[in-house]
């Protein structure tokens, strides 16, 4: 008779064993979000990757294949800038939002609506033939006013750049209960002139969409490896920040940074119990974000872990 102990190893086994933990460390997380909407922002620098893109397009699969109700919000800065420039038209940053004339706001609307978007949903297409793209101007998805003053409350002069004040997600609901992946390109009607689009910050279009569906996470993939304290000293990561921390270092704060903190802090605000920024260079820093305890980035939440 063989007992338990005297079973030989197998070299079968030791090889994946490894990978057997990695399954086994998942399914806490797995169960956590088993159909929960977790809202995923990918930023348009990590965009510019193919590499990157066929990454996080097997992520956001693997999501939804294990349960959980993926909804991607796009940027795509990079893009619009490039398509600008090409066209000659030109096209500046004021206190992290991009300046938007009558005529930029045409290409916005193209490169986010017609390119961007539309490279997402096939290279998720490609894994799980249930993406489909959706402009914030469909169904009144979001509506928004013109954005007019900047973070600290001071007059600054944007153009057509939209600051959301609502959001009717039963358009993205429908897909959702339909088994569909929801690709949101952070279009909005104007309020005021309901034929008129806005160029809205894909960061706070996400935060704002997450708030609204109730969303049990957002994760947003940018070009860093998360917010530091003491901008550009790399040792000064935060790993943990609370929504009335970071209120407090908003003055701080510079460029494309800016956008993204007010998004974790509205999302914070809004009842979405974490809010993430990640270092989407990564390949697959979604997966590991949302299933596994590695954790890495910046984690915003309404209170510290241990305290
Ligand atoms: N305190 C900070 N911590 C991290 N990044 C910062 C900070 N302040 C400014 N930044 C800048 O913000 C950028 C990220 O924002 P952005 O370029 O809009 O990214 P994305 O296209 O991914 O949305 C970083 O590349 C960095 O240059
Ligand atoms: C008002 C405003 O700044 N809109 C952004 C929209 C795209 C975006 O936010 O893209 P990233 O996430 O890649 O930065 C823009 O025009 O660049």
């Amino acid at each position: 008779m063989t007992t338990e102990s005297e079973v030989p190893a197998d070299p079968r086994y030791a090889q994946s064993a490894g990978k057997v933990e990695t399954l086994i460390e998942a399914l806490p997380w797995m169960q956590r979000y088993h159909g929960e909407i977790i809202v995923v922002k990918f930023g348009g620098n990590a965009m510019i990757d193919p590499e990157l893109i066929e990454a996080f397009a097997s992520d956001i699969a693997y999501m939804r294949y294990a349960g959980v109700q993926p909804v991607v919000v796009h940027g795509g800065g990079p893009h619009i800038s490039r398509m600008l420039d090409r066209l000659g038209i030109e096209s500046e940053f004021r206190a992290g939002y991009r300046y938007t004339s009558e005529e930029a706001m045409e290409v916005v609307r193209m490169v986010l609506g017609g390119q961007v978007a539309r490279e997402l949903v096939s290279a998720i297409n490609d894994l799980a033939p249930v993406a489909t793209g959706t402009s914030g101007e469909d169904a009144g998805l979001f509506q928004a006013k013109r954005k007019t003053t900047d973070a600290a409350g001071n007059p600054v002069d944007l153009g057509l750049v939209g600051e959301i004040v609502a959001v009717n997600p039963n358009v993205v609901l429908a897909d959702i209960a339909a088994g569909r992946i929801p690709v949101v390109s952070t279009i909005a009607s104007d309020i005021d002139q309901p034929r008129k689009a806005l160029n809205i910050n894909a960061d706070r279009a996400a935060a704002a969409l997450a708030v609204a569906l109730g969303a049990k996470k957002l994760v947003m993939l940018t070009d860093v490896e998360g917010l530091y304290r003491n901008w550009p000293d790399k040792s000064s990561l935060a790993a943990f920040i609370t929504a009335d921390e970071l209120r407090g270092m908003l003055p701080t704060l510079e460029s494309g940074m800016i956008p993204k903190a007010q998004a974790c802090i509205e999302a914070v605000d809004g009842g979405v119990k974490h809010a993430t920024i990640i270092d989407g260079r990564i390949p697959h820093s979604t997966l590991i974000e949302v299933f596994t305890k590695e954790g890495f980035g910046t984690e915003v939440t309404d209170w510290y872990p241990n305290s």
